[in-house]
């Protein structure tokens, strides 16, 4: 097998010299792998934040029945045809009818229901006068209702199905299911749903100087922060993490370890080693597995590094070691993947227009993916770039809301240009109402 670790020194080894795909092409070759994941029935309780693998149909009208919007008194409005300040119009209260409940009989001529929000009209009645116009008394122990004003025909009535009519389809599979979503889902009876299983997205971090986060700090040695950031990315984007560890740099371990994994995901990430250094593994890993590298290089900054490979239709992406790198490389070419399994018909990272909120004079041939933190000012969108911009960085990844996308030139960019970015996450509120 071909090893760069092997090559002797006064060579010139061309594997070194990798050619960069542009963005978009790297990945559209990714997205070629796309693919959808099953179903599943959850309970309702349980389906928080999954994906609909089914449109929710309206198994009855909205509202079922015709219903009253107000506590009041339920009526026939030709009764009360002529009413004024100076002719009042008397009705006889015939029985209560709360929420939950049906009148016991057909309203008659001069007759009146109490009816509480909610119940159900009783039959004959066709308008509701809310208990703030009525006059209420008793008279030879019958309960009485007076009113000064007409009604008309279905005033403060809730028309069966005038929300909804059975079979509209009122929300459509590969949708997320929020709070709203959920409170549709129990009004048709859905208390077992169809959603997308989630992706099971398997996680290795490779580096001999990696340490556990409990192991105190070793000269030459730094916390395998990676593997956490990627793992709640995944579960950002929906999918299963599944964290397989982190890995020495030796190649066999390495390569039993990955190949090993490859049974249990539908997709495998790794992060570190896939440079030109003698300790980065991954390429010779996809060789021996006779992986499709479909790239090894993408024009951008951080994550040029960023390689994918598909292996018997599996994809795995070979993340930077870098921290910044890594987070990029995932929220560019996993996630769309990821939401892809989940059905989403618009699997990738909304791109919006903003405003530059600070200067970033550095020019780069590649198209920056910067670490931004996106605010509104007076009206417009204000993205900022937040901390140092290295691939090596991770502090700054804790502002990061947004990526904001600086194509590559001789050029750098000014306070107050226009820029694009990617929306990451939407979680920023402030202080006071
Ligand atoms: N001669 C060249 N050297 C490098 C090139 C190049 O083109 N030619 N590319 C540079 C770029 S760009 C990047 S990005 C890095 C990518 O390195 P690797 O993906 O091979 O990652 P490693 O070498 O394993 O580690 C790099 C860096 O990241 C730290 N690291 C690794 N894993 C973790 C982790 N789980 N948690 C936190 N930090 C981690 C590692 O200690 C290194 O400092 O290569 C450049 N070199
Ligand atoms: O692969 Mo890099 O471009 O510094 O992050
Ligand atoms: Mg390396």
């Amino acid at each position: 097998m071909f090893c760069r670790n092997f090559i002797q020194k006064g060579f010139v080894d061309m594997s070194l010299h990798r050619k960069p795909m542009p963005v978009p092409d790297a990945v559209n070759s990714v997205m070629n792998y796309k693919k959808k994941a099953e179903g599943e029935i959850l309970p309702l309780e349980f389906c928080d934040n999954r994906t609909l693998a089914e449109d929710i149909v309206a198994t009855h009208p909205v509202p079922p029945f015709n219903k009253s919007p107000y506590d009041g008194f339920a009526l026939r409005s030709e009764d009360t045809e002529g009413l004024s300040k100076e002719k009042s119009g008397q009705f006889r209260v015939t029985e209560t009818v709360g929420a939950g409940h049906r009148a016991s009989r057909p309203i008659k001529e001069g007759e009146a229901v109490r009816i509480m929000t909610g119940a159900e009209i009783p039959s004959g009645a066709d308008c509701v006068a809310m208990f703030e116009i009525c006059q209420t008394y008793e008279q030879d122990g019958q309960s009485w209702m007076s009113l000064k004003r007409p009604m008309e025909v279905n005033q403060n009535i809730i028309q069966q199905g005038s929300e909804t009519k059975e079979s509209d389809v009122l929300v459509e599979a590969g949708t997320k299911v929020n709070p709203g979503v959920k409170a549709l889902l129990a009004t048709f009876g859905y208390s077992d749903v169809n959603v997308y299983k989630k992706p099971v997205i398997g996680v290795f971090a490779t580096g001999t100087e990696l340490l556990d986060v409990d192991e105190p700090l070793e000269p030459g040695k730094i916390r395998n922060s990676n593997a956490y950031m990627i793992v709640s990315q995944v579960k950002r984007a929906g999918g299963e993490a599944h964290y397989f560890g982190k890995l020495e740099d030796d190649f066999d371990v390495c390569y039993q370890s990955v190949s090993e994994a490859l049974d249990k995901v539908d997709v495998l990430i790794t992060t570190g080693g896939v440079s030109v250094g003698d300790y980065d593994l991954m390429p010779d890993i996809y060789e021996k597995l006779e992986a499709d590298v479909l790239f090894n290089k993408v024009a951008m900054r951080p994550g040029s590094v960023t390689t994918v490979a598909s292996y018997q239709g599996k994809l795995l992406f070979g993340l930077s070691g870098n921290p910044s790198a890594c987070y990029v490389g995932f929220e560019l070419f996993t996630y769309p993947i990821i939401l892809s399994y989940l059905g989403r018909s618009e699997p990738f990272h909304q791109r919006i227009q903003a405003t530059l909120g600070k200067d970033f004079k550095k020019p780069n041939p590649f198209t920056r993916f910067v670490r931004g933190y996106l605010r509104y000012q007076e009206g417009r969108v204000i993205v900022d770039p937040v901390g140092m911009d290295k691939s090596a960085v991770v502090s700054s990844l804790a502002h990061t809301n947004v990526l904001i996308m600086l194509p590559g030139g001789t050029r750098g960019y000014e306070k107050g240009d226009n820029v694009e970015a990617l929306l990451l996450e939407d979680q920023t509120g402030q202080e006071s109402f």
